[in-house]
């Protein structure tokens, strides 16, 4: 039976779908069900487990295959445990049975984003031990929670403990996003996320009234304002085939609130926006646009972040950094195409990058369509096991990188 898989099955793909069970759905993951989960490959792989509780009820557990040389620094697998919330009745199939039509369509949430990635990394280490490889620097696996909400309480904690720091991570790999082409996707950088909530203060008053100075008249200002740099924003994509979505600074007015009555004028109202920031913009002068927008709109407007980011990174694409000569060299060697981009939405990546630590974002996903977070979200098993090849090529060339910036 198509959905059950079992006979005839590759190993990799029912443990994949074993994964893809594990109910680590937002807002309340079973994070003790992945931890177990993730204990259980350490013994199976013979691999050192640690688990660091950064915050009550959220665990990182660290997988390590000791290298060679100590004195190097390591190479760092991350993936998130998290998945985003369902909404099942758009669902053709149990979103957490990992059903497998008659084609090989994985149909699960998490099946792109990103357990797909966690179950490759952990599959293609198995390979490279089972062959009796050794390389000369420590791999190390970090599964992390609460990416999903912002990695708040999950990667932004962890990399501020000792626990991070005795990893001496060079270089890292992260999550990226499926290309419905044949190329693979690799992303270097990342927008920003500034949430920003408007808020607007004014007369109150009768609903029968013109009365002056409204809450509603200046929040309006405000909107037409930003949703004016949205379309200039928008413009300037759609008529530069060279840039792409990264390398454009995107708004959406996501939530307004304010309002009692039909008559009532209220004296207060807001408006909230989801702003992804390019990296090269200048986040001094960004915030100074923010401000000039409230102030033109009058007297009694202004606003909060909710979210703030403002260290931006690149990773280095240049053939003279050993990593990236690593990275895209196996590329070069598989006959495989590689594109370069900047992450739309946010990741953890932003918070290796910004202590330092270089990171790509690359989730082995082409021919696939960009499916996460989205109904029927799912993965051809034969895409999936195509990716364990490739980390099968990956981690060999990046774990015998000679010397890289950071080695002891
Ligand atoms: C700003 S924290 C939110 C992080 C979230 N990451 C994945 O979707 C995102 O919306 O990009
Ligand atoms: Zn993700
Ligand atoms: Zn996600």
């Amino acid at each position: 039976m198509a959905s059950k898989g079992g006979e005839g099955e590759h190993p990799s793909v029912t443990l994949f779908r074993q994964y893809l069970r594990i109910r680590t759905v937002q807002p309340e993951p079973d994070y003790g069900a992945a931890v177990a989960f993730l204990e259980e490959r350490a013994r199976q792989l013979s691999l050192d487990c640690q688990k660091v509780e950064v915050a009550p009820g959220r665990v990182v557990t660290v997988l390590t295959w000791p290298g060679t040389n100590p004195k190097l620094s390591s190479l760092l697998l991350n993936s998130h445990t998290d998945v985003v919330p369902v909404f099942k009745e758009h669902w053709s199939h149990d979103p957490f049975e990992a059903f497998k039509d008659a084609e090989g369509n994985i149909y699960a949430r998490g099946s792109q984003d990103m357990k797909c990635v966690s179950i490759q990394y952990l599959e293609a280490v198995r390979r490279l031990k089972a062959a009796g490889y050794h390389f000369p620097r420590t791999i190390h696996m970090t599964f992390v929670p609460d990416e999903e909400i912002g990695g708040h309480q999950g990667m932004e904690l962890f990399v501020h403990r000792p626990e991070f720091r005795a990893l001496r991570a060079g270089f890292a790999l992260d999550e990226g996003l499926a290309n419905p082409t044949d190329a693979f996707t690799v992303f270097y950088s990342e927008r920003s996320p500034w949430w920003v909530r408007v808020t607007s203060t004014g007369k109150p008053g009768h609903g029968s009234q013109f009365i002056e100075d409204t809450a509603a008249e200046k929040l309006h200002k405000v909107v037409s304002s930003i949703l004016a740099f949205r379309q200039k924003e928008q413009q300037r994509l759609q008529s530069n085939p060279r840039l792409t979505l990264g390398s454009v600074t995107s708004v959406n007015l996501s939530k307004l609130e304010g309002g009692v009555a039909y008559n009532v004028v209220p004296a207060s109202m807001s408006a909230s926006f989801d702003f992804r920031v390019a990296p090269d913009v200048d986040l001094k002068a960004f915030e100074k646009q923010l401000h000039s927008w409230c102030g033109e709109a009058g007297e009694g407007v202004t606003f909060e972040f909710a979210q703030k980011w403002t260290e931006p990174r690149m990773t280095s694409t240049d053939d003279s950094d050993p990593w990236w000569a690593a990275f895209s060299g196996v590329f070069k060697n598989m006959n495989l195409t590689l594109e370069p981009k900047i992450f739309p939405a946010a990741t953890d990546s932003r918070y290796l990058r910004a202590v330092g630590v270089p990171a790509l974002g690359f989730s082995p996903m082409n021919r696939t369509p960009l499916l996460l977070h989205d109904h029927n979200e799912r993965l051809h098993e034969d895409v999936f096991l195509r990716g364990i090849d490739i980390y099968t090529q990956l981690l060999p060339a990046l774990a015998s990188v000679s010397a890289a910036p950071g080695d002891g």
